[in-house]
Order: structure tokens, then C-alpha cells, then sequence
């Protein structure tokens, strides 16, 4: 159990994919950083691909902004835009930096098929669709990496390589700005569907954005363990 609780949209997004969803946070990848036993290799080569994907997702949470419909929509995706530009992203460039590649050879890496297939889903949900389509493409993201991180807190080797991974995801600061999307998800998708959300008529194509999300993590694992 990973003990993540991230509200109630989450619970029965997650619960509507099980095996795309258990695909996604069991990954061979994800078992590769719990023991260790990711090459470097692979681990560096998704990080620079991971930079990139932090920039168009900074572009996707830009567009909930735009989309937002309440100041308190705002103010989150506002601040994530925040967390990911001013300090997410200078996890990758300090991590890449110690392995001789610098920012601007990161900003010009070429994108994986993968990570391109993936952030620019997540943007077209947005822009064809309202706040709801958006924050349901965005979701797999922030809970897998929140669940992920807090499971392998627990059960990690032992001083493995990848504990800085591990303390970013499961650490305080990701939990709780995790926890605040998720109470803001909640609220947003009640604000527009009603409490009994689970039987409008827009529920399964909103699963079906967060199953399609969670594929696509699936494959950006995927795309860490092929060699560059
Ligand atoms: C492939 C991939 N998927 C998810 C994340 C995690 N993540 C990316 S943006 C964001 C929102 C708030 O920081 C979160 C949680 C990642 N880094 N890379």
C-alpha cells in the first residue's frame, strides 16, 4: 500500500485503468530505481528527455491558467508553473550538470518520440477541450509520480544511487503540492459536473484522457530503458 491519497477524482480515475495504471507505477523502469539496478545510462537519458517534458508541461499548466474559472484553479496551476520552471527543472540541470551535459545542450535535446506523443496530447486535451479535459490529462502525472515516490521511500535498496529521485518525489514540499492539486481537481470537476460526478455524461471521456495519460507514461518508461 502506498498510503497516497490525492481526493476523490483520483481514486476513481485510477480505479477505472487498474492495469494500465499498475503498468505505469510497477514499471520495469520504476523497479530499476527502487533497486539500484537502472544503468546510469538509461536514468540520465530519461532525464534529459524528462527536462524537455517539463517544459511543455509547463506550457500545458500555463494553459490552466488560461482555462482556469476560479482564482483558487488559478493560483495552483499558477504556483505548479512556478515549482516546475524556477525548481523542478534545476533538480535535472544539477543532476545532468555532475554528468558534464549543460542546460543549454539539455534545452536542445531531441525529443523522443514518446515525450513528444505525450506533452502534446496533454496540450490538445487542453485546447480542445475546457479545464476538466486538461486536468484530467495532467493527473496520471502528478499522482503516479507522487504514489511512485512514496512506495519506493519504503522500499528501496539501501543507499541506492537514485535516493535524490526517490526524496524529490516522496518528499514534503512534492506530498503536499500534490495533496493541493488534488483537493483543487476535486473541487473544479464538482464545480462543473455536480457531487455526483461519477454519472455525468462527460465521466468517460474524462477516464479516457487520464487512462490515454497513463499510457503514455507507460511508454516514456519505455523510452528510458531503450538505449540513446
Ligand atoms: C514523464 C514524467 N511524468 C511525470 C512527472 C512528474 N511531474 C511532472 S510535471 C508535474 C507537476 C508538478 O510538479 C509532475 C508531478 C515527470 N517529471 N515526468
Amino acid at each position: 500500500m502506498s498510503g497516497a491519497h490525492y481526493g476523490r477524482a483520483f481514486a476513481a480515475l485510477q480505479e477505472g485503468c487498474p492495469s494500465d495504471w499498475a503498468a505505469y507505477t510497477r514499471h520495469a523502469f520504476v523497479e530499476g530505481l527502487r533497486s539500484g539496478d537502472l544503468p546510469r545510462e538509461a536514468f540520465l537519458h530519461y532525464l534529459k528527455q524528462d527536462y524537455v517534458f517539463l517544459v511543455h508541461f509547463s506550457r500545458a499548466w500555463s494553459l490552466g491558467v488560461v482555462k482556469s474559472e476560479t482564482l483558487d484553479e488559478m493560483k495552483v496551476c499558477a504556483g505548479t508553473v512556478d515549482a516546475l520552471v524556477n525548481h523542478e527543472m534545476a533538480l535535472h540541470v544539477q543532476t545532468c550538470a555532475e554528468a558534464g551535459i549543460d542546460e543549454e545542450a539539455l534545452f536542445a535535446t531531441r525529443e523522443e518520440i514518446e515525450n513528444l506523443a505525450y506533452t502534446r496530447f496533454v496540450l490538445d486535451a487542453g485546447l480542445q477541450g475546457d479545464f476538466l479535459d486538461l486536468i484530467a490529462a495532467l493527473a496520471p502525472c502528478c499522482f503516479g509520480y507522487g504514489e511512485i515516490g512514496l512506495r519506493l521511500a519504503d522500499e528501496a535498496a539501501e543507499g541506492t544511487q537514485y535516493a535524490d529521485w526517490i526524496a524529490t518525489y516522496s518528499g514534503a514540499d512534492y506530498q503536499e503540492a500534490m495533496q493541493a492539486v488534488g483537493t483543487m481537481f476535486d473541487a473544479a470537476i464538482e464545480r462543473r459536473l455536480g457531487p455526483d460526478f461519477l454519472n455525468s455524461p462527460r465521466w468517460a471521456a474524462l477516464q479516457d484522457r487520464f487512462t490515454t495519460a497513463t499510457r503514455l507514461e507507460v511508454g516514456f518508461w519505455d523510452m528510458g530503458l531503450r538505449p540513446a
